[in-house]
């Protein structure tokens, strides 16, 4: 089967400065990689790379076997980032029809898919608001919500979970692994570990390098701990005696 994300020898920078080096990464349908790292890490700037919004300074990224930007792709991406570009005038029913349409969505199926997409981030009773009345944590689920419209190929979540309780988060895997089941191909950062120990493969960066990855449980068996917060800490430990060594 074909990957969906090819990275090889990755180095990203801006103003020529790399800021993530060396990654090489594969995801494959049915994955869900969870893209965790201390803010500054470099997440966002990976994902910007796959996206194809910034150009690598070297090494390549394939996704679905082509380079990125390309338009024909990113009719198979839904794209979360990481601030909410939400129409705030408009209720939470009409930026979802927006995000519809804009996708040439039918219209029996925009009604069925705001249906669905409401009732994984729980906003249901809240279609009809004013999205300039809705918290923080309301605007981040209703940009879930708009992420999730239709049938993406790959979803790319960048911090997702923020501002989610609990309660809503376990709704919230519960979708996403659905999804991986269905063979679609889940990338999203975290800073919460409770939502890397869900995902199906992690890759951890820290100062831009990947320190570690593998399963939750590979990983968490290969450093002898008990989870991936004290996995993420004993990598980085031996990350800064190796920079500390040269
Ligand atoms: N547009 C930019 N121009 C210059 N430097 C940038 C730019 N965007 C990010 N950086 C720098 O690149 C590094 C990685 O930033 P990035 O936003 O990718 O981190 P992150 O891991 O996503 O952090 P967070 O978890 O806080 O979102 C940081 O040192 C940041 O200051």
């Amino acid at each position: 089967m074909e990957n969906t994300i090819a990275i090889t020898d990755l180095q990203i920078g801006y103003q020529q400065k790399p800021v993530v080096k060396n990654i090489n990464l594969i995801v494959r349908p049915g994955e869900i990689l969870g893209l965790l790292g201390p803010s500054g890490s470099g997440k966002t700037t990976l994902i910007r790379a796959i996206m194809g919004m910034i150009k690598p300074m070297s090494g390549t990224v394939r996704v679905f076997g082509q380079a990125m930007p390309n338009r024909h792709l990113l009719e198979k991406i839904g794209y979360m980032g990481q601030t909410d570009a939400l129409y705030d005038t408009l209720t939470a029913r009409e930026n979802l029809q927006f995000f519809a349409s804009l996708r040439k969505m039918p219209h029996q199926q925009t009604v069925a898919e705001i249906e669905r997409v409401a009732r994984v981030v729980s906003l249901q009773s809240f279609l009809d608001r004013r999205v300039a009345d809705f918290s923080g944590g309301m605007k981040r689920r209703l940009s879930l919500a708009i992420t999730l419209l239709g049938t993406s190929e790959l979803l790319i979540l960048d911090e997702p979970t923020v501002g989610i309780d609990p309660e809503l988060r376990i709704q919230i895997w519960q979708e996403l692994k659905q999804l991986a089941a269905a063979g679609k191909t889940i990338l999203m950062t975290t800073h919460v570990m409770e939502d890397a120990e869900q995902a199906t493969q992690l890759l951890m960066i820290r100062n831009g390098e990947a320190i570690a990855a593998g399963t939750p449980l590979d990983l968490k068996q290969r450093y002898a701990v008990d989870n991936v917060e004290e996995v993420f800490l004993k990598a980085g430990r031996i990350q800064d005696a190796h920079l500390s060594s040269l």
